[in-house]
C-alpha cells in the first residue's frame, strides 16, 4: 500500500499502520499563578506548535512475525532522523519510553490490547522544554484510536492524555487539528486548553546548548510562585491577531531565572540572541531551548547559521 492521506497532512497511511507527525511546541508566554496542593504550578501559557518533527510509526505486527508478539506486546524501536540508534540522552530506548506509555494508558483505558509495533525518529531535542516527549505520546494515542477503531472520543483522548503529562492534551489537540498545527492558551497543569485562531507560518530561530534542563528541577528552583502581572492572556489576543511584534512586547517566562541559575550556559545563548536583530527572545517551558521571534524566514535561516557556526549550538530556524 502506497502513501494515502487518512485525515491531515500530519498523519499518513502506511503498510500496516499510521505514520504521524509529532510537532514541538514553544511558550510564548508562560505565567505561573501559584503553587497547588498536589505539588503542581496553576499556570496561564501560550503554547504554539513549530515546523520541528519527531516521526512516529505504529503498526499492526505482519501476521508471520505474530510469532511472540502476544496480544499487547508491544515492540518498540527509537531512532534519530536518520534512523540510527538513537543516544541514552535523547530518549529511553526501552518500555519506559513514554511513547510506549501512552499505548499502555490507551489499552488500560479501552480494555482492549493489540500486538503492535512502534517506532519513533526523534528530531526534537530532549530537556529542552518543547514537550518532544509529549508530543511523542500524544501522536500514539491518536494513532492507536484510529488504526484500531478503537472508538475513543476525543474528551477520552485528553483524559488519557492527561494520566501521561501537563502538555500531553495540547499535543492531541494540535495532531488532532487538519493542519497539524495548533497555538492555545492554557490553564490548570496546563492540561486545560483553550485553542487561538492564529495564522501559522510565523518565522522563529531556536537554539540549545549542550547541557538539559529537568522540568521538576526547574519548577522546584522557582522563587516566584505567583507572577504579579500575568501577560498570557494578552499574548494570547495578540497572537490571534497575527501581530507578532505586539507578542514580542508582551512575552515572558516564569521559569526562565530557575532555569538560568540551574543552567548559567543560558547566559551565553540569551546575549548571542540579543545581537542577531531579532523581534524578541526567551526560554521555552522549563528550558534549555531558547528561540526568537524573527521578522522573516530569511532572518531565522541567517540567524541560526550563526548560532551555529559562531557558538557550536544546536540551532534550527522553523515556522509557527
Ligand atoms: C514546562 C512546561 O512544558 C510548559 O508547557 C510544562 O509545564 C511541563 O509539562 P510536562 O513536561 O508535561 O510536565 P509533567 O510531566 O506533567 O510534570 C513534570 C514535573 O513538572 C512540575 N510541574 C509540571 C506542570 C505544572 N503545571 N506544574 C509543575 O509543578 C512537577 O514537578 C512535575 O512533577
Ligand atoms: N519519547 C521521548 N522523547 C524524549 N524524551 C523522552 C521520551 N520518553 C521519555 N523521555 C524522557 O523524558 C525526559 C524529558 O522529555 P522531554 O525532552 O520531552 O522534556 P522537555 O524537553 O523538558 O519537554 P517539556 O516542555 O514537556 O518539559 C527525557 O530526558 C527522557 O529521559
Amino acid at each position: 500500500m502506497g502513501l494515502e492521506v487518512v485525515a491531515a497532512n500530519n498523519l499518513r497511511r502506511i503498510d500496516r499502520g499510521l505514520r504521524v507527525l509529532a510537532p514541538a511546541k514553544l511558550n510564548l508566554c508562560l505565567d505561573l499563578l501559584g503553587q497547588r496542593a498536589d505539588g503542581f504550578h496553576e499556570l496561564e501559557t501560550v503554547m504554539t506548535t513549530v515546523r520541528l518533527f519527531d516521526t512516529v510509526e505504529l503498526r499492526t505486527p505482519d501476521s508471520g512475525e505474530a510469532n511472540g508478539n502476544a496480544d499487547g506486546a508491544i515492540r518498540f524501536t527509537a531512532a534519530d532522523a536518520a534512523g540510527r540508534p538513537l543516544p541514552a540522552e535523547w530518549a529511553p530506548s526501552d518500555d519506559s519510553n513514554l511513547a510506549v506509555r501512552a499505548l499502555r494508558v490507551l489499552f488500560e483505558q479501552t480494555g482492549e490490547s493489540r500486538p503492535a509495533e512502534l517506532k519513533l525518529f526523534k528530531r526534537i531535542p530532549s530537556q529542552a522544554g518543547m514537550g518532544g516527549a509529549s508530543s511523542d505520546a500524544a501522536a500514539v494515542l491518536v494513532a492507536a484510536n484510529r488504526l484500531w477503531r478503537l472508538g475513543l472520543s476525543t474528551d477520552d483522548l485528553l483524559q488519557a492524555a492527561a494520566q501521561l503529562g501537563s502538555d500531553v492534551p495540547f499535543f492531541v489537540a494540535a495532531i488532532m487539528n487538519e493542519t497539524g498545527h495548533a497555538a492555545a492558551l492554557c490553564r490548570g497543569r496546563g492540561e486545560r486548553i483553550e485553542p487561538i485562531a492564529a495564522p501559522a507560518g510565523k518565522a522563529i530561530v531556536i537554539a540549545k546548548p549542550a547541557v538539559g534542563l529537568s522540568t521538576a528541577s526547574v519548577y522546584r528552583s522557582v522563587e516566584q510562585r505567583r507572577c504579579d502581572d500575568p501577560r498570557s492572556q494578552s499574548v494570547a489576543r495578540r497572537l490571534a491577531e497575527g501581530d507578532w511584534r505586539g507578542v514580542g512586547g508582551e512575552m515572558r517566562n516564569a521559569l526562565q531565572a530557575a532555569a538560568m541559575r540551574l543552567a548559567p550556559e543560558l547566559r551565553a545563548v540569551a546575549a548571542a540572541m540579543g545581537r542577531l536583530g531579532l523581534v524578541a527572545h526567551q526560554l521555552t517551558g522549563s528550558g534549555a531551548a531558547w528561540f526568537g521571534l524573527c521578522p522573516s524566514l530569511r532572518h531565522a535561516r541567517h540567524a541560526a547559521a550563526r548560532l551555529r557556526a559562531d557558538h557550536a549550538l544546536w540551532a534550527c530556524a522553523t515556522t509557527t
